[in-house]
This record gives structure tokens, sequence and C-alpha cells, in this order.
């Protein structure tokens, strides 16, 4: 593992431990990298209304944007829960990675057991739909 997605999975992990569960009992965290060496991290955040549970991934991107980011200033995105495998990002943050991101960009899954699996926004949605086409 390179020193810059240990670096990302001990931040998303941090993280995990701010994360608003109390429904699921399921802590994600995640940390985002940018290409000016920021860093914004997330947590997955639910409500009593379960449409409006937030995941770890969305949450990082979202304060990311909310903070000036633009889409394709990202380099890499690391996300951790308590899984036996590397935990596997949902649909809908597949779907935001692909409008946010660069196809390339590596995104590292971990878990808390330290197993990591490095895979890239392509391959977590290939044929992505997007209104503008980007790259991949
Ligand atoms: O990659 C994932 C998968 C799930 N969750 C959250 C959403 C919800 O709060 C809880 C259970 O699905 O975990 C994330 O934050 N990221
Ligand atoms: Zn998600």
């Amino acid at each position: 593992m390179n020193e810059t997605a240990e670096t990302l999975l001990h931040e998303a992990r941090q993280a995990r431990e701010r994360a608003y569960a109390p429904y699921s009992h399921f802590l994600v965290g995640a940390a985002l990298l940018t290409r000016d060496g920021r860093r914004f991290d997330g947590c997955n955040v639910e409500n009593a209304a379960y449409g409006l549970c937030n995941c770890a991934e969305r949450t990082a991107l979202f304060s990311a944007i909310a903070a000036g980011c633009k889409p394709g200033d990202f380099a890499a995105l690391a996300v951790t829960a308590d899984t036996p495998e590397p935990v596997s990002p949902c649909g809908a943050c597949r779907q935001v990675l692909a409008e946010l991101c660069d196809a390339d960009m590596p995104v590292w899954l971990g878990n808390l057991g330290g197993k990591m699996q490095q895979t890239t926004v392509a391959d977590l949605l290939p044929g992505a739909f997007r209104l503008e086409p980007r790259q991949g």
C-alpha cells in the first residue's frame, strides 16, 4: 500500500468514528484528497426518514464542493467500514463519483482489519450516465 493510501485510509477510519448512524449502526468513514493537497473527510449521517441518509463518500465530496472545489479537482478517495472485506460504495455514491471525479481517479477501499483494495471511479461505475461527457 502506498503512503498516500495509508494516510487517507487512516483519516477515513478517524472520520468513521464521527458517523451518525443510529439506525443501521453501520459506521463509514471517507477521506478525499484534492490535487492541491487539501483533505476533506466524511462520515455517514442518517435520519429517521431513512431516504435522507447520506453516505460517508458523498459527505466528503459535498463538503469539498461546498468549500469551493470543482469537478476534477480531486486526486484520490479512501473509504473504510467494519466489513469482512473492503467496503463497497453504494450505487448513489458511484454515480456522484463519476460526475465529480476523473474516471481514472484512484479509490482505496478498506476495512478495519487492514484489508485494502484499489479501484478507480470508472471501474466502480462503467458507462456512467452523464449529461456532459467527461473522459472514461
Ligand atoms: O459505502 C457506503 C455504504 C453504506 N454507507 C452508509 C449508508 C447508511 O448510513 C449505512 C447503511 O447502509 O451505511 C456509506 O456511508 N458508505
Ligand atoms: Zn453511498
